[in-house]
């Protein structure tokens, strides 16, 4: 194992009869960002789940470094909508912290100035900073983030890409995440794990985008993916999502990402 986060190794999880997933094997260490990607129902949460522990293999095995504490974000959190409650409270529901501790891990994502906001007001990308700011405050040495950007457009997207990066930075931890997200998520990885019932490839964004497996999954307009991020990503965003000023940048949006070309019809005639 060494310095090891979390190996998962052969690892398969039965469920109403069948194999939910089969033969997984992924490691995450400190300092990496993992990331899980596959088609609906391909077995990205149970994965994630077989990491945590919520759920135990019934085939291979998942070893956790001793004493492993882990951040978790829910891909939905259950709480009583209609109940009020504060961004604060949110932070104190599951486990007590010095106020000093939540003010510091709420201006770390960017939302100081929401810790007295009622958390139904919040949009789609505070509500994902104030889970992960609730995450950070266990200080985990692992954080797992289950799809951290739906409900988000797109520049708050590559924001929150950017955030988890400088968490990453900022503490060392490894982190675990699950998008079905291609366009971002695969420049702000160091690993993907692609996913399908059982892992059909795992490497550098690099690497999986020229794998015919993945090819074969997302088609081959995914291939040009990291080629329009890499291209036109050449700015940096203000935590809100804003693209920043003062290196002669101008602001543009990025709805150029949507338009990959389509090569439809362009056979030989014969
Ligand atoms: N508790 C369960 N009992 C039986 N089947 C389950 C259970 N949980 C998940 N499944 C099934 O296991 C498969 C994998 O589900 P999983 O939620 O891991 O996929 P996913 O990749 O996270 O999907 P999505 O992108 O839709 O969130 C699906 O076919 C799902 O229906």
């Amino acid at each position: 194992m060494s310095d090891t986060l979390v190996k998962v190794e052969g690892a398969g999880v039965r469920g109403a009869g069948r194999w939910l997933v089969e033969n997984i094997d992924l490691s995450v260490r400190p300092g990496e960002i993992v990331t899980l990607i596959g088609p609906n129902g391909s077995g990205k949460s149970t994965t994630a789940k077989l990491v945590t522990g919520v759920l135990r293999p019934d085939r291979g095995r998942v070893t956790r470094r001793p004493g492993l504490t882990i951040g978790y974000v829910p891909q939905k959190l259950a709480i009583d909508w209609t109940l009020p409650l504060t961004v604060k409270r949110l932070m104190t529901l599951t486990a007590a912290h010095a106020p000093r501790a939540i003010a510091g891990a709420l201006a770390s994502v960017g939302i100081a100035h929401l810790a007295d906001a009622p958390v139904q007001g919040l949009s789609g990308g505070e509500f994902q900073r104030a889970l992960l700011a609730r995450a950070m405050l266990r200080r985990p040495d692992l954080l797992v983030l289950d799809e951290p950007v739906q409900g988000v457009d797109f520049s708050g997207e590559v924001a929150l890409y950017e955030l988890i990066r400088t968490i990453r930075d900022e503490t060392g931890c490894g982190i675990l995440m699950i998008s079905h997200d291609l366009h971002v998520v695969m420049a702000a990885t160091d690993t993907v794990v692609c996913l399908n019932g059982h892992v059909c490839c795992t490497g550098s964004p690099q690497s999986v985008v020229q794998s015919p497996e993945y090819l074969k999954l997302f088609g081959p307009r995914a291939a040009q993916t990291l080629a329009i991020y890499r291209h036109d990503h050449d700015h940096t965003h203000l935590p809100d999502g804003r693209v920043a000023d003062g290196h002669g940048h101008h602001h543009h949006d990025h709805d150029h990402h949507h338009h990959a070309h389509h090569h439809e019809g362009a056979g030989h005639a014969r």
